[in-house]
Formats: C-alpha cells, structure tokens, sequence
C-alpha cells in the first residue's frame, strides 16, 4: 500500500502555504498552480499574500526593476520558512541559480507570444501613420520599430509601466492608440479577448520565458520539491531552459531587448527537433541580430541549455553585445 504521509493523512495534513503578490495577475497565477498542487499532493493549498514595497508604492515600481523586488520578497520568505512554495512569471526569474532554492516546476506554457490591444480593433498593420504603441519593454520596442520599418509604417513607441489593467487603460483613455502585452497574462485574467492581434512570432519574438510560470521551493524541503516535479511539463522545461540559457550567455538582464523562443518541430506523428531562435535589437528596430538553430530534441535541461549557449555564441558573432547597452527607454 502507498503510505507517503501525504496519502496518509490527507483530509488531516496541514495546508501548503504558497506565497503570492496581491496584482490580479499574480493571483490568478498562483490560483492555477494551487490548483495543480492540490491535486498532487491531496493537501489543502492556501495563498499567502505577499506584500514588497513595490506593491505599497507606486505601480510604477511594478516595472522598473520591479520584477526583482517582488521575485525578492517571495524568494525570502520562502528562505525564512514562512512560506512552502512560491510562483513566479519565469520571465522575471532572473538567470541565477539562487542559493537554498529549488525551481522545482515549471509547468505547461501558455501561449508565448505577445498581444496587441490596439483602439478600434486595428491590428498593427492597419495602425495610421504616427500611431502611438505603449510598450515598457526594450525588447517590444525595438522589434516592433524593426516590422513598422520593413513596411514603411512610421510609429513611435511611448514607455509606459504599470499593471495589465492600467497599460490597457491607456488605450480605453484615447491616450495612446495601442499597447503591447503578452498574451499568457490576457489569457490568465480572462482578458484575451480584448486583443486585437496576438502577434506572429517571426515579427515579435517573446521574452525567454514569457507565458510559463516557475514554481520555486526550499531546497531543503526534498518531499516537497518531489511533489512538485510532477506539475512539471517536460517540454517547457527544455523550451524555456534553451532560452533562458541564450539570454545568461548573451549576459543580458531580464530588461535587455532581447527575445528567444524554441519550439518542437514534428513530422506530424513524433516530435522530432528542437528549434531555438533568438534576437536582439537596438531599441529603434534599425539593427536587429535574430538568428535561429535546429537540433534533436534535448534528452536533458542541460542539453537544451547547450542550444542556447550555441545560439547565443553565434549572434555574439554577430555583434549581439552591442546593441545591449541601451537597458532602458
Ligand atoms: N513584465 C511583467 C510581466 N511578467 C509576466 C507577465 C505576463 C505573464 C507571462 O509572460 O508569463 C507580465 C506582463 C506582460 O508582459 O504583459
């Protein structure tokens, strides 16, 4: 008979305390997992709010190193025992390997890619001449300057910051005439419909990472971190490792305006290769570095990290380190 103390005592086994921030973004996110967690461990999961100074003060933090302070605060109440596990956008993870921590799960992605919420429906390439696009991200920036260029569309890319609701808030107020989010965050909120075009990949490449979420425990707490594993998604995990592992060796940070996507290749029957592309951009879209690389399908996170580290030498070939200088717009 199975007798984990998990299975033993469930109904009786205290309840996992999964540490959260308060956006509704975050909620929303750390609501799936709890669910995926429940489900197998059998214990009860309760969310513990979080609050870091970038919550108490201005939603302006929220994106200004923003990302760093609130993975911080998690990351430390975790260390402290406070809490039994924490979600994080991977996205905002940064690439170190923090000490006395376990990414223990990174399960199924969501769609990678980003959204344009746009007035009146228009989708990027209808947008007018002299259209106003709200991005807080370099990387947008500077790809989304690089496709209006290729079709002779001129538009200005305004740095806005803030939460999903108040960067949609900016259009619904005829301030700006669209803004550029990632879909994984429309999708968890309920919102995706209010997208006007989910933007094809081979135009904006997303952050590394973008549209799965990491779930992180003590690494001391071996049991747990076990559970956990089984809320991990292979696939994302060789996915988003190959990119991850491109933007550590391109030394960029999380702000730098770089993208990354890998994906498997099939035959239609079995899945056969793994593709990683990858770019970088001065924030103006007039020098762009995306190169791409095909190869079997990683058997291990740390083969797909190889991919990345082959990517990420060959756009430093490129002169990929020069056009990271400009971090912020
Ligand atoms: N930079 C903030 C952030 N971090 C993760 C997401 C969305 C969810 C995800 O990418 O997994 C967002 C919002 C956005 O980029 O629109």
């Amino acid at each position: 008979m199975n007798a984990t103390p998990s299975a033993a005592t469930s109904g009786g086994a205290p309840a996992l305390r999964l540490g959260t921030r308060r956006s509704a973004l975050a909620m929303a996110q750390s609501g799936l997992v709890a669910d995926l967690v429940r489900e197998v461990t059998g214990r009860p999961v309760e969310l513990v709010e979080i609050t870091t100074f970038g919550d108490t003060s201005r939603e302006h933090l929220a994106q200004i190193g923003g990302a760093g302070v609130f993975v911080s605060a998690l990351r430390e109440a975790l260390l402290r025992g406070e809490i039994d596990l924490a979600v994080h956008s991977l996205k905002d993870l940064p690439t170190a390997e923090p000490e006395g921590l376990a990414l223990a799960a990174v399960p199924r992605r969501e769609d990678p890619r980003d959204a344009l919420i746009a007035r009146d429906g228009l989708t990027f390439a209808q947008l007018p001449p002299g259209s106003r696009i709200g991005t807080g991200s370099p990387r947008r920036a500077a790809q989304l300057n690089a496709w209006a260029r290729s079709f002779g569309l001129d538009i200005d890319t305004v740095p806005i910051r803030g939460n999903v609701d108040t960067r949609i808030g900016y259009v619904r107020s005829g301030r700006l005439d669209a803004v550029v989010l990632a879909a994984a965050g429309l999708i968890r909120l309920g919102r995706i419909g209010e997208a006007t075009e989910l933007l094809d990949v081979d135009h904006v490449l997303p952050a590394p990472g973008q549209g799965a979420l990491a779930v992180e425990c003590a690494a001391s707490n071996v049991a747990l971190a076990a559970r956990l594993a089984e809320i991990d998604d292979p696939s994302t995990r060789v996915a988003v490792t190959a990119e991850r592992s491109l933007l550590a060796a391109l030394e960029a940070g999380c702000s730098a305006p770089v993208g990354a996507l890998a994906d498997l290749l099939g035959d239609g029957q079995a899945v056969t290769e793994m593709r990683l592309r990858g770019v970088v951009g001065t924030l103006d879209g007039t020098t762009l570095v995306q190169l791409s690389t095909t190869g079997p399908v990683p058997a291990s996170p740390s083969q797909a990290a190889d991919l990345g580290r082959v990517l990420a030498a060959e756009m430093l070939a490129k002169g990929a380190a020069g056009l990271m200088g400009e971090r912020a717009l």
